[in-house]
């Protein structure tokens, strides 16, 4: 049996549930149980606040876990858990800031002793460490952007992602801490368990096909046999596009192939102009 921990609020959450049901990974919550089964009845999930699963999977509570890698650094085992995947959402990075009219301009311009508010004490304690600083740090639990204008501290250390939060509060950035995303972390003693690490592996599959496919689309048409070489050139496909004939059309094939999200744009354009009709782009739910 195989304990899943998994976010049960904040903006990780949702996403990080949608991939899991893309993956076929149904899971059964029952009102607000922090408990659920899951379609699979070796696999068990746990919610938890993601601030706290980083040392739940430490700690062997649960045998794997999603959180952010910022949260990791924040409780100090990144040695105890493997990292198994990054799902490349809840990108933010952990910055230094200081009011814009302030004369901090770089990590040169702070001084022992200067205060900062930070939602990350060890993470930034840690850090300023490595640079030879000691700053008093005041532990805030949110909304730590206020900090510097109620004269609670000089600087901050807070999560940016848009920056719209610093812009609004007119805060400028004078250094990064460290750059993040939403991560499966796993116990390294789990990982050693034949029977868990077979099924975690199911898991991070499951997890990988839906990742990838969402960076893929179905591209579909009806084009002209004579012009087949010039299309193939211009769309790889997994192994090669699928060609298949048209019944009521001789002279027409269908021609169907995975590419890249990105190529979607100007290949359309191009198949048109190579005479292809009835193009379809299709979005792909998992590629294994
Ligand atoms: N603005 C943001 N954009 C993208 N990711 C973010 C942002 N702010 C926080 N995160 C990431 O979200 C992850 C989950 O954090 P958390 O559960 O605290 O979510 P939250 O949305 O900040 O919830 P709350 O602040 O209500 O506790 C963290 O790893 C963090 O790096
Ligand atoms: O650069 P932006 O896109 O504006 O995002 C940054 C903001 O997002 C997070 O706050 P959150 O919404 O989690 O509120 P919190 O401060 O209460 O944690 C973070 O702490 C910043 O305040
Ligand atoms: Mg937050």
């Amino acid at each position: 049996m195989i304990l899943l921990a998994l976010p049960n609020k904040g903006r990780i959450s949702e996403p990080v549930n949608k991939v899991l049901e893309k993956a076929g990974l149904k899971i059964m919550v029952q009102g607000r149980s922090l408990f659920a089964q899951t379609v699979d009845e070796e696999i068990k999930v746990m919610f938890a606040r993601a601030k706290d699963i980083p040392e739940f999977v430490a700690d062997g509570v649960a045998d794997v876990g999603v959180t952010g890698y910022d949260l990791v650094l924040e409780r100090g085992v990144e040695d105890k858990v493997e990292f198994l995947l990054d799902f490349n959402f809840g990108k933010a990075r952990l910055v230094i800031a200081a009011p814009e009219d302030s004369n901090i301009n770089s990590i040169d311009d702070l001084r022992n002793g200067m205060k900062i508010a930070t939602e990350f004490p060890n993470l930034t304690r840690k850090y300023l460490k490595s640079r030879g600083l000691n700053l008093e740090i005041i532990e805030l639990s949110g909304a730590t952007e206020i900090a510097p204008f109620i004269g609670v501290a000089d600087l901050i250390s807070d999560l940016t992602s848009t920056g719209t939060t610093l812009r609004l509060n007119h805060l400028k950035i004078v250094d990064e801490i460290v750059s993040s995303t939403t991560r499966l972390i796993a116990n390294k003693e789990s990982l050693k368990d034949e029977k868990k690490r077979k099924k975690i592996n199911q898991i991070v599959t499951g997890i990988k096909s839906v990742l990838y496919a969402e960076t893929k689309r179905l591209i579909m048409m009806n084009a002209p046999k004579d012009r087949i070489e010039e299309i193939r050139k211009i769309i790889p496909g997994m192994s090669g596009p699928t060609i298949s004939e048209v019944l009521s059309d001789k002279g027409m094939v269908a021609i169907h192939a995975v590419v890249d999200e990105k190529e979607v744009f100007p290949l359309v354009n191009k198949l048109e102009e190579l005479g292809a009709r009835d193009i379809l782009v299709i979005p792909i739910e998992r590629i294994l």
